[in-house]
């Protein structure tokens, strides 16, 4: 029987850059919650056999949803930062050997991607994530907003979700490294500390995070034009 993983949607955050009334995974778009595109986007895919969801401690939003009632949805308390939320959500993962990290905020994903990161992951020892080159010339400021420098972008990258990892490699990361979690974003910074080199998978720059207002038009734009997710 071919592998099967399991995914980690953390999804505890409050979406303060988004400054709406409620989180922004619980925001609609189109005919459902951000939080419902993204998780149909993953239990809908063929080798993804559980989902386990890190929610906030006062979410009140998450049960009244139809899909909180899907038995490959598991339900963990998130934490201060999406990293604690992250380790939270692998307590619930240790019986398989490769789990997919993926924000609850970014609700455009594919099969396709998901596809290409699986294959990445595997041909990896370390992993890999899903990224999308920059386009832009980069600069770097000082602290009063001067650019003292044009960074190279040649093999500067968007990192993206999912990213994906062996479990036990992935917990010992974040165990390991969160004495030092101000400077882990994301699953990968986790296990560069550890010296590890994940591999980047090129993916879709339509798998936007959500995170200001003029995100959610882009959003619903794009999952307009995604007439082939699944
Ligand atoms: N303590 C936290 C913080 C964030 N997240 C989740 O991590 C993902 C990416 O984080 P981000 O975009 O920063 O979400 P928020 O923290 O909600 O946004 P903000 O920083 O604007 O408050 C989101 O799905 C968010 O719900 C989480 O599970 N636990
Ligand atoms: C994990 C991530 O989406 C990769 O780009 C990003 O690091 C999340 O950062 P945030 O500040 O928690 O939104």
């Amino acid at each position: 029987m071919t592998e099967q993983f399991i995914a980690v949607v953390p999804a505890a955050g409050v979406g303060a850059r988004m400054g709406a009334s409620i989180p922004k995974q619980y925001l609609m778009l189109q005919d459902k919650t951000v939080i419902e595109h993204t998780l149909t986007a993953l239990l809908s895919h063929p080798r993804i056999a559980q989902v386990v969801v890190a929610l906030g401690p006062e979410d009140g939003w998450f049960a009244d949803l139809t899909i909180a009632n899907d038995p490959a949805i598991i339900r963990v308390d998130g934490g201060k930062e999406r990293a604690d939320s992250v380790l939270a959500g692998l307590q619930a993962c240790q019986s398989y050997n490769w789990v997919l990290v993926h924000d609850a905020a970014r609700p455009c994903l594919t099969h396709a991607d998901i596809d290409s990161l699986i294959a990445g992951a595997l041909a990896s020892k370390h992993g890999a994530i899903l990224g999308c080159q920059v386009r832009d010339t980069m600069k770097r400021t000082n602290a009063q907003g001067n650019i003292i420098t044009t960074v190279d972008r040649e093999l500067l990258w968007h990192a993206l979700t999912p990213q994906m990892f062996p479990v036990t490699l992935l917990t010992n990361a974040l165990t390991t490294g969160l004495a030092d979690k101000a400077n882990i974003t994301d699953e990968a910074s986790a296990i560069e500390l550890l010296g590890f080199t994940p591999k980047m998978v090129i993916g879709r720059a339509d798998n936007i995070k959500i995170t200001r207002p003029e995100d959610m038009p882009l959003a619903t734009l794009f999952l307009q034009q995604l007439t082939q997710r699944y």
